[in-house]
C-alpha cells in the first residue's frame, strides 16, 4: 500500500493528524483501517510520553534507574517510563500483535494476537540528555507481520528488512513536540498543539535539501574513525561547514532534514559494528531520508538493503542530504 502525497490529497497546512490519516486511508479502496489506528495509537503515546517529559524534573522521574538493557546502557527512569507508556498504547489500540524494544531484550508479545503488525522501537533517543533538557525523541518502525494471525509473532516478523516496513518516523520532544513519518510515499510532519491536544499539520511533503553545510557527528571519537572519515570530517572543516551535534539521534536528524546536512555515526574502535540499532533507530531513519529524497548508508550500501539477523543488530549509519551522503562514504 503506498500513501498519497498531503500535495495529492490536497491537504492544507492545519489539517488534524486525524483528518489527515483518514484521508490517506480513503485514498485506497482496499484499506481497512488498522495501520490508521496504529498510527492514531503512536500519536496518543507521544502525547503521553510529552507530558511525562515536560515534567521529569518535577516529580521523581528524572535520572538513572540503576538498570541495565540489553545493550549493556545504563537505563533513564524515563527510558523505562516511555518504554512502559508506548508498550500500554500499542496493547490497549489493538492492531499490534508483538514489539521489538531497545529497553528489552525480547519480543514483547501484547496479546493481540489477531494484531496485523509489529512494531520495533527505541522508546527515547538521546537518553544521555534526558536531564538536561536537551531536544530527545521517539523513533519507530512498522511491519505487517509475515507470520499467521492468531499465532505468536517470531523474529521473522521483526528480521524482514528495512525495505519491507509499512511505516516508520520519530517523535520529537524540543521546543514544539513533533511527529513525523511516512507510509512510504512522502514524509509529512505534525507539531502538537499543546492546547488541542492535537497534532497539527505543520510540515507537508518534506523534501530533504540535495546538499548542506551541517555536519554532525560525535568529534570526540575523532582519532577512532577509519582514515575515509577523517578525511570526510576534515574536507567539511576545510569549507567552512558547520559542525551540530547534540548527542540525540532523532534532533540531529530532524534539524539537518529541514535545513540540509549529514548525520553520521561511523565504526569506532570501541564499536567496530556501529553504536546505533539497525531496527529501530537505522531502517525508520533511513526509509524517512529515502522517502524525502535523502539517503543513508552503512559506509558499503544502503542502510535499507542491509539482511537483517538479530533484533539488536548494530550499524555505521551516515544519513541526510544524498549528495552529502554520496561524498562522505567515498571522499
Ligand atoms: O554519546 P555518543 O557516543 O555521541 O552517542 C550519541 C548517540 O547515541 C544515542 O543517544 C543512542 O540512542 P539512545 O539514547 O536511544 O540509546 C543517539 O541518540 C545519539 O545520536
Ligand atoms: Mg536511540
Ligand atoms: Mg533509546
Amino acid at each position: 500500500m503506498t500513501s498519497k502525497t498531503a500535495q495529492e490529497l490536497a491537504l492544507p497546512v492545519g489539517v488534524t493528524l486525524d483528518r489527515f490519516i483518514m484521508a490517506s486511508q480513503s485514498a485506497f479502496p482496499y484499506a481497512t483501517g488498522e495501520l490508521s489506528q496504529l498510527l492514531r495509537d503512536i500519536a496518543i503515546a507521544g502525547k503521553i510520553i510529552n507530558r511525562e517529559i515536560n515534567r521529569a524534573g518535577l516529580v521523581d522521574i528524572a535520572g538513572g534507574n540503576g538498570t541495565e538493557n540489553v545493550q549493556g546502557e545504563n537505563q533513564q527512569k524515563l527510558d523505562i517510563v516511555a518504554n512502559i507508556r508506548f508498550i500500554r498504547a500499542l496493547k490497549n489500540g489493538g492492531e499490534v500483535c508483538a514489539i521489538l524494544s531497545e529497553e528489552e531484550e525480547d519480543i514483547i508479545y501484547t496479546g493481540n494476537e489477531h494484531g496485523k503488525y509489529v512494531v520495533a522501537m527505541d522508546p527515547l533517543d538521546g537518553s544521555s540528555n534526558i536531564d538536561v533538557n536537551v531536544s530527545i525523541g521517539t523513533i519507530f518502525s512498522i511491519y505487517r507481520r509475515v507470520t499467521p494471525t492468531g499465532s505468536p509473532a517470531t523474529m521473522d516478523d521483526f528480521l524482514q528488512g528495512g525495505r519491507k516496513q509499512v511505516a516508520a518516523g520519530y517523535i520529537l520532544y524540543g521546543s514544539s513536540t513533533m511527529l513525523v513519518f511516512s507510509t512510504g510515499d512522502g514524509v509529512n510532519g505534525f507539531t502538537l498543539d499543546q492546547s488541542l491536544g492535537e497534532f497539527i499539520l505543520s510540515h507537508k511533503n518534506i523534501s530533504s535539501p540535495n546538499n548542506g553545510t551541517i555536519f554532525s557527528v560525535n568529534e570526540g571519537n575523532y582519532y577512532s574513525y577509519l582514515p575515509s572519515v577523517q578525511k570526510y570530517l576534515d574536507n567539511c572543516k576545510q569549507r567552512g561547514y558547520s559542525a551540530r551535534y547534540i548527542g540525540s539521534l532523532v534532533g540531529d536528524f530532524h534539524r539537518n532534514l529541514l535545513k540540509g546536512g549529514i548525520y553520521l555515526y561511523p565504526s569506532t574502535k570501541k564499536d567496530p559494528k556501529g553504536k546505533l540499532r539497525l531496527l529501530y533507530e537505522c531502517y525508520p531513519l533511513a526509509f524517512i531520508a529515502e522517502k524525502s529524497g535523502g539517503k543513508a548508508s552503512d559506509g558499503f550500501g544502503a542502510i535499507l538493503d542491509i539482511v537483517p539477523t538479530s533484533g539488536h543488530q548494530r550499524s555505521p549509519i551516515y544519513v541526510g542530504s544524498a549528495a552529502m551522503v554520496k561524498e562522505s562514504v567515498q571522499p
